[in-house]
């Protein structure tokens, strides 16, 4: 049964193997991944090229079964009721599904259509959608003319057509120029107050996770090594860094000292000119570390807070930078291929 106040998601130590094909070794995709997302919330999943993201999305949406655990969609078991899980999501895959000698109107009324949705009410919803994400002035071009970015708005709003609780964006920006992926972020940002929708995002940028993810799963090899808000995951590193840098006349030892006595300071240290320090708000303390060094006499260049970013986080959790383990997992289906 639908349990609308539960959670509108819910991986359970999810477990899949492919073989390995040919004489190679099986595959782990998911090694135990769960998670929950809570309705109404955009829930990202980040990792690397290989992780497992599209592997969970496709259990979530019923188009793969898991070899164990289980997985429901707004409270709907996805193996026992995989029709009624159809009904309640939308998926927006990496590739387009929009048909390029169609408009884009012609598009987004077929889907509504294919959805069982009367002609009447699919015009009226197509209408909508194409307001909401500015195409329209577009509405009545081929889609094989739409820039990317607009064919990318276009999938997302074809995935929309049905009104569903949930919806599945796999790497929404992936190949668009930044200035596209900026703008689509601004929709799908409004898009996801607008509707009152359940989001499962998966992404290998880290600025998009940050900036569009209310809650975050950090996947790698299969399994979830770290969750919760970007901000808690970055917090969780215990601390902003304060960066200051003295006038070329001040005294760096006498700037040293001044910084230790900064009690919100922890881990002072220095590197000629260039002090640094951690602490748990950079913004709190920054005036206090420069007040401790106007009262010593030692005279300040600049100073900066650098929040933690969620490569430091991913770093933590796996061992590895972010940057690092997109390129090894580059060359490793490089080498499969
Ligand atoms: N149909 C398949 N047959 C064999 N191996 C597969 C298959 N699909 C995925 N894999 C393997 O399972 C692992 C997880 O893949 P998955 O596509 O879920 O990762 P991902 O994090 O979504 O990566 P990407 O960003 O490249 O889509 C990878 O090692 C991948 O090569």
């Amino acid at each position: 049964m639908a349990q609308p106040s539960g959670p509108a998601l819910v991986a359970d130590q999810l477990v899949k193997t492919y073989s390995g094909g040919r004489g190679k070794p099986p595959v782990r995709a998911l090694d135990g991944l769960g998670f929950e997302v809570r309705a109404g919330t955009v829930f990202g999943l980040l990792g690397p090229n290989g992780a497992g993201k599209s592997t969970t999305m496709k259990i979530l949406s019923t188009l793969s079964r898991a070899d164990s655990g289980s997985a429901f969609v707004a409270g709907i078991d996805v193996v026992r009721q995989p029709s009624r899980v159809r009904r309640a999501i939308g998926f927006v895959a990496q590739k387009p599904v929009s048909d390029p000698m169609g408009t884009g109107a012609e598009n987004l009324v077929l889907a509504g259509r294919l959805q069982g949705m009367s002609g009447r009410e699919a015009v009226a919803r197509s209408r909508e959608l194409l307001d909401r994400f500015g195409l329209t002035g577009h509405a009545r071009r081929q889609v094989k003319t739409y820039s990317g970015g607009m064919a990318r708005k276009l999938d997302v709003a074809i995935g929309l057509m049905h009104r569903p609780q949930v919806l599945f964006l796999d790497e929404p920006t992936t190949g668009l120029d930044p200035e596209a992926r900026a703008e689509l972020w601004l929709e799908l940002e409004r898009m996801t107050t607008g509707e009152n929708l359940t989001v499962l995002l998966t992404t290998h940028y880290l600025d998009e996770a940050d900036r569009l993810a209310d809650r975050l799963a950090i996947v790698d090899h299969g399994r979830v090594v770290a969750g919760g808000t970007p901000e808690e995951l970055k917090n969780g590193l215990r601390g902003d860094a304060v960066v200051v840098e003295l006038a070329s006349d001040a005294d760096p030892f006498a700037g040293l000292a001044a910084l230790q006595r900064v009690e919100a300071l922890r881990e002072v240290g220095g590197d000629g000119r260039t002090l640094r320090g951690r602490a748990d708000s950079g913004a709190a303390t920054l005036p206090q570390a420069l007040a401790a060094l106007e009262a010593a006499g030692v005279a300040v260049a600049s100073a900066t807070v650098a929040r933690p970013s969620l490569d430091d986080v991913y770093l933590r959790h796996t061992g590895r930078t972010f940057t690092r383990a997109q390129e090894s997992a580059e060359l490793v289906l490089e080498n499969a291929r």
